[in-house]
């Protein structure tokens, strides 16, 4: 079934065109990868499926409802993480994931959040101020908060920039697992190659605002004749 289905969106800033014509579709329990130089326009179609930035064209369908006039229902269903939204700084880890939980209306607030200390391995930390956490222990809260309202679809900007080999590879494995066994589905963007290769079914190469080449990292790497979809990027990004 089709979470999201995104159609020829656009978005100008003043003479920097940064999105333009860029459609994709996000299935149950699909991982969709969104790669591409720095610039290619990743975070702002991201935002704009957010609904935190208007498109100047394009719609955005989610669970069959056009965002535009379903904003609260649709959104209430999706979250989104990314290292540079800020979390407030001044609670605790605990406190910060209860105040989101009862955001979200979440049934069982203090037993969902208990849950996601566990997932994220928080416990440590839960007693802890937001601003007194590294980037990484940071990142991991705000995963933790992205699935407080157990979300059909997850959009990540980066959801492993500042984590280490170890937290990577584990939340790695938390997402993927996430998407196999409880059909969330996930939209991320990374410059981690071998990460996008491990997690995602499919692909979408963005390039000066276009999706320039789609596929499974398989299906790219045999077009573009590469060994790694790390060669593929540096074919597509150069060419
Ligand atoms: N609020 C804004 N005002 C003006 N220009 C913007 C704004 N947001 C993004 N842009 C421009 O739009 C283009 C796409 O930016 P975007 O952040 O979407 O790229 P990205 O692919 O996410 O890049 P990165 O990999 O560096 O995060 C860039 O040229 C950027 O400078």
């Amino acid at each position: 079934m089709s979470i999201l289905e995104a159609v020829d969106l656009k978005k100008t800033f003043a003479n920097v065109t940064a999105v333009d014509g860029v459609s994709l579709d996000v299935g149950t329990g699909e991982i969709i990868g969104l790669l591409g130089p720095n610039g290619a326009g990743k975070s702002t179609t991201l935002h704009m499926l957010l609904g935190l930035i208007t498109p100047d064209s394009g719609s955005i369908r989610m669970f069959g409802m056009e965002l535009a006039g379903h904003r609260v229902e649709a959104l209430s269903r999706i979250n989104f993480a990314a290292s540079y939204v800020d979390l407030p700084g001044v609670l605790h880890v605990r406190e910060v994931l209860d105040v989101f939980a009862r955001l979200y209306g979440v049934r069982d607030p203090k037993s969902r959040v208990g849950e996601l200390i566990e997932l994220l391995d928080l416990g440590p930390l839960r007693k802890r101020k937001v601003m007194e956490l590294s980037s990484g222990q940071r990142t991991r809260v705000q995963l933790a908060k992205a699935l407080v309202n157990e979300p059909s679809l997850l959009i990540l900007d980066e959801p492993t920039a500042n984590l280490d080999p170890d937290a990577g590879d584990r939340i790695r494995s938390l997402l993927v697992r996430l998407a196999r066994e409880n059909g969330r589905a996930m939209l991320i963007t990374s410059h981690n190659m071998q990460e996008v290769e491990r997690m995602c079914d499919r692909i979408h190469f963005m390039s000066s605002g276009r999706i320039v080449a789609s596929g499974s990292a398989a299906e790219l790497a045999g077009v573009y004749g590469a060994e790694s979809l790390e060669e593929v990027f540096l074919k597509v990004a150069r060419s």
